[in-house]
């Protein structure tokens, strides 16, 4: 049997709170494969984003494993980590704040070289523009400056600058989440291509079931820190074992019960219920 690609064991995240620890993930185990994606969901505070930040080790756990391509870097230092960091990589949500303002697309997308040691800046500059070119922007767009953009061009430009250093592995936290319908499909049809070109794992953190249903292939469901269920998107999302689960879907389709779906996420649940 093949070895899954991120392994995580028994993973536990405690914060600092005035006067202790509050505990954002609890005793979370699961497993993707290489060139597979796995989606996070669950209500606001349920501890997605502690989840992403864990694997990559922008939070150190209390405990637990976290296994990439059969290394444990749960408690690696992070003289060790460096070296492997351009192994994964993250998007972020807001295409808005998460790019310099003051940087041309050109700079954005090729920092993480630079900070890899790529010395020359040809070889910069011909890697971005490939990299542009392999999200759809036209090469020219490198001269613009972020606010030049639209939601959608930025949200490809955060991905080029996070494909920059050829991850195994992408955490999309809330990528699509801030981008029309339309743009937010566009956008999960080029990762999925990026997908098939390279065989890249994706962790894929969304409020939205439409969207999981879309780019996943299995799903894991949070509560309050804890992994609820676990298994093939269609099982999940079609037939959830859950009552959580359940009540996650019927959220999606009635904003009178919400539990922290936010609305600008119920219009593709609300199409995949409807199939249901
Ligand atoms: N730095 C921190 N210090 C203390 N508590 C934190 C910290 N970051 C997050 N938390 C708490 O941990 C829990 C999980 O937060 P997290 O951001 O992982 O949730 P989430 O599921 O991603 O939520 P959302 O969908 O709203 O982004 C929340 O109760 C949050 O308040």
């Amino acid at each position: 049997m093949t070895k899954p690609f991120l392994a995580v064991e028994n993973l536990v995240v405690d914060y600092h709170v005035p006067g202790g620890t509050f505990r954002a993930v609890d005793d979370v185990s699961f497993s993707v494969d290489k060139g597979r994606t796995i989606a996070v969901v669950g209500e606001s505070g349920c501890g997605k984003s502690t989840i992403a930040k864990a694997l990559m080790r922008l939070v150190t756990p209390t405990s637990g494993r976290i296994e990439l391509d059969g290394t444990d870097i749960a408690s690696m230092s992070e003289a060790k980590l460096r070296p492997m960091r351009s192994r994964f990589q993250m998007v972020f949500q807001d295409p808005y704040g998460s790019l310099d303002p003051h940087m041309t697309a050109q700079e954005i997308v090729a920092e993480p070289l630079k900070l890899q040691g790529v010395r020359s800046k040809a070889e910069r500059h011909k890697a971005a523009a490939t990299l542009i070119d392999q999200v759809g922007l036209p090469v020219r767009s490198l001269d613009k400056h972020p606010s030049e953009f639209s939601g959608g061009q930025r949200q490809r430009i955060g991905i080029a600058r996070a494909l920059a250093s050829k991850p195994e592995l992408l955490v999309c936290d809330e990528a699509t989440s801030a981008l029309d319908v339309s743009v937010q499909a566009q956008v999960l049809r080029l990762l999925k291509s990026i997908q098939d070109d390279t065989g890249i794992t994706y962790v894929f953190i969304s409020h939205n079931l439409g969207v999981v249903q879309e780019i996943s292939d299995s799903v894991m469901v949070m509560q309050k820190g804890r992994l609820v269920e676990h298994g093939s998107t269609a099982s999940v999302l079609t037939a959830p074992k859950e009552d959580y689960t359940r009540k996650l879907r019927r959220a999606a389709l009635d904003p009178s019960t919400m539990t922290g779906l936010k609305p600008r996420h119920l219009v593709r649940s609300l199409a995949l219920a409807n199939q249901a």
